[in-house]
């Protein structure tokens, strides 16, 4: 009997449900594979900001790892905001005793709003010891600068500051490209430790609906990962996904509203030319 692929997001709540936990298992269910959920810390979030910060106790977050590990066979995982380094070496610890694989980190540090959802003291844990472990981190620009101190500006710095996060350990990297300033394209930049390089490119839509993109986008590429996708492929529908989210807005909350999650399945993809993907391999 063939089985649905089952994929874990270790992340944070957003109770306003368009980033975090609840962006993720949305993601997942929309590209068909199953959703188990590790949370990490409850916010109080709404499109207009995060107003409060509940951390999991490490033994929370321990016990819902083991409940999930003991029971599913992960076919992939992700993590999003993991808010402190005891928090990450739970994740760790997990990874390492259950053998997942095909593991996917969004090094979350920064809520739009600027709400920090990674404590300072956490960025060493995170380079050390859970780059290691991926399959594919998924930095935005501010991101990828705080995790090597280069500052993003070119083509070139891009490739630059993609090859140290290599250096730390992770097998792939994609350097997002939605914080881009006065830019026509939204341009994701992919490497890979062979060297292979890939530029997914659309054109950005202007809107300010953009919360939870980052997360969204993180979760489209697990699902793909979980249903046997190469990771190139993958990273291609989840450009597709996020597109269709964003080019079809809900018009929700009173500040940065949520995407779309149900654009892409729904079939909008297609029907605007603005919903191309280029590829430069
Ligand atoms: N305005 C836009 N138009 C088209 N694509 C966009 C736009 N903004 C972001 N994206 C795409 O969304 C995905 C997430 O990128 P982004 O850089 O926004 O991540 P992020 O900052 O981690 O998200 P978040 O702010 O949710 O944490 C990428 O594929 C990026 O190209
Ligand atoms: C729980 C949680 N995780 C991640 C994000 C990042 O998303 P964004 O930068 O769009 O606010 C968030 N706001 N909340």
């Amino acid at each position: 009997m063939k089985k649905t692929p089952q994929t874990l997001t270790i992340a944070g709540s957003d109770s306003g449900g368009g980033a975090g936990i609840q962006a993720d298992l949305k993601t997942f269910q929309e590209l068909d594979v199953y959703g188990t959920s590790v949370i990490t810390a409850v916010t109080a979030q709404n499109t207009t900001g995060v107003s409060a910060i509940y951390p999991m106790s490490p033994q929370a977050v321990q016990m819902q790892l083991g409940a999930v590990g003991s029971d599913f066979e992960l076919a992939a995982l992700k993590t999003g905001m993991l808010f402190n380094s005891e928090i990450i070496k739970e994740a760790v610890a997990a990874i390492r005793k259950f053998g997942w694989e095909n593991i996917v980190v969004d090094p979350v540090m920064m809520a739009k709003g600027g709400a920090d959802l990674l404590q300072q003291e956490a960025v060493d844990a995170l380079k050390t010891q859970l780059l290691p472990l991926a399959l594919l981190v998924t930095p935005n620009i501010p991101e990828a600068e705080a995790l090597t101190g280069i500052t993003i500006t070119s083509a070139a710095s891009r490739r630059y500051a993609a090859e140290q996060i290599l250096g730390l350990g992770a097998k792939a990297v994609v350097i997002k490209g939605g914080h881009a300033v006065n830019a026509e394209y939204a341009e994701d930049y992919f490497l890979q430790t062979n060297g292979e390089s890939v530029l997914y490119r659309s054109v950005r839509i202007v809107t300010d609906q953009t919360h939870g993109t980052g997360c969204t986008f993180a979760a489209a590429v697990t699902a793909e990962l979980a249903k046997g996708q190469q990771l190139k492929d993958a990273i291609f529908t989840a450009k597709q996904f996020i597109q269709a989210a964003l080019s079809e807005p809900l018009n929700i909350g009173k500040g940065h509203g949520p995407t779309n999650h149900a654009a892409y399945k729904a079939g909008m993809l297609g029907k605007k030319e603005v919903n191309k993907i280029e590829v430069f391999q």
